[in-house]
């Protein structure tokens, strides 16, 4: 395992009857941006609460850089809540240098890391003003400033994505590469599945507690299911539901969607297809994180 890996290691999680984390595993690699999406009540935000021990798990063991997540390491994790915390009447900057400062960050550097991110996030006109001031949005990016204030070694943001604007959005994006770049692990949850999809590294899926998938989009989309979208103007409806190893996805104007399975004979297909007439567009096409999502969700587990 290499330095400086965040490892959740058989994590499991109770509320009375409901079991909300049932021994989950995954870790996150230094300089590697890890999404970490599921269903409403999956257990995401469970699971990055027992990695700030906001929540103690009932078994299972969080580790940082090898050893047990400590106070000590606590206080070197960057986290943005997904219930926020922010103090409503504190002042932009006053409250960034506090947060710094509870970090262990000594008063000039506080300061100097506060009015940097608050430069760097688009936060400079507000930075007299009391967060309860704040649109949730700009609060939203005072969160985000919360969360770096101190340098953190490990970032875990609970959808932090959220409620942004698509230039806060960019910025917020920016600011996650950059982390990631300089050698910090980053967990972050989402629903925004193409945004996770076009910026992690590895994702990993959350279905009632347990991990059903867990690698990089790219392995996890080519060991799907394959598509193929295929346009034939005369094909009458239903024409490719009997063809062996063949789901029909969609079907509308003249265009399907089929997918196929592993060992299905694509020229069938397209002899079936050419069969009906003029055939102007035969393509495959890779599952996107969306529908690999969604037959996750639905059947448990896709590998
Ligand atoms: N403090 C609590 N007391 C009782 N049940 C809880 C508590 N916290 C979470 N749960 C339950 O644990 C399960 C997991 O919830 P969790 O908030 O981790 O899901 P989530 O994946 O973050 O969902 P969402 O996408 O809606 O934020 C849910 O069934 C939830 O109702």
């Amino acid at each position: 395992m290499p330095q400086r890996t965040l490892e959740i290691d058989s994590v499991s999680k109770r509320f009375g009857d409901v079991v909300a984390l049932d021994s989950v595993s995954f870790d996150v690699r230094p300089g590697e941006l890890f999404g970490f999406v599921g269903s409403n009540g999956a257990g995401k935000t469970t699971a990055m609460r027992i990695v700030l021990g906001v929540v103690s798990a009932d078994a299972g063991e969080v580790r940082f850089d090898g050893r047990p997540v400590t106070h000590e390491i606590r206080t070197r994790i960057g986290y943005m809540p997904e219930e926020r915390g922010l103090y409503p009447k504190m002042k932009v900057l006053d409250q960034l240098v506090y947060l710094a400062q509870l970090h262990g960050m000594p008063p000039n550097e506080a300061h100097r890391n506060a009015e940097t991110w608050i430069g760097r996030l688009g936060l400079t006109d507000r930075r007299a003003d009391e967060v309860q001031k704040l649109s949730l949005g700009n609060q939203q990016r005072v969160q985000l400033a919360a969360a770096l204030v101190h340098d953190p070694a490990v970032l875990v943001l609970d959808e932090p994505f959220s409620g942004l604007d698509p230039i806060a959005v960019d910025v917020m994006s920016d600011v996650l590469r950059e982390q990631a770049a300089s050698g910090v692990p980053v967990i972050f949850s989402s629903h925004q599945l193409e945004l996770v999809e076009r910026l992690c590294d590895r994702v990993g899926i959350i279905r009632s507690g347990r991990i059903v998938a867990c690698d990089s989009v790219a392995e996890l989309t080519s060991s799907a299911a394959s598509q193929l979208v295929v346009s034939a103007p005369a094909a009458p409806p239903g024409w490719a539901a009997a063809l062996p190893g063949v789901r029909v996805v969609s079907e509308s104007g003249g265009s399907t969607v089929l997918e196929l399975a592993p060992d299905a004979d694509d020229q069938s297909v397209l002899a079936a297809a050419l069969a009906t007439g003029p055939v102007h567009e035969f393509t495959r096409r890779k599952a996107s994180l969306s529908e690999l999502f969604r037959t996750a969700v639905a059947e448990g587990a896709i590998r």
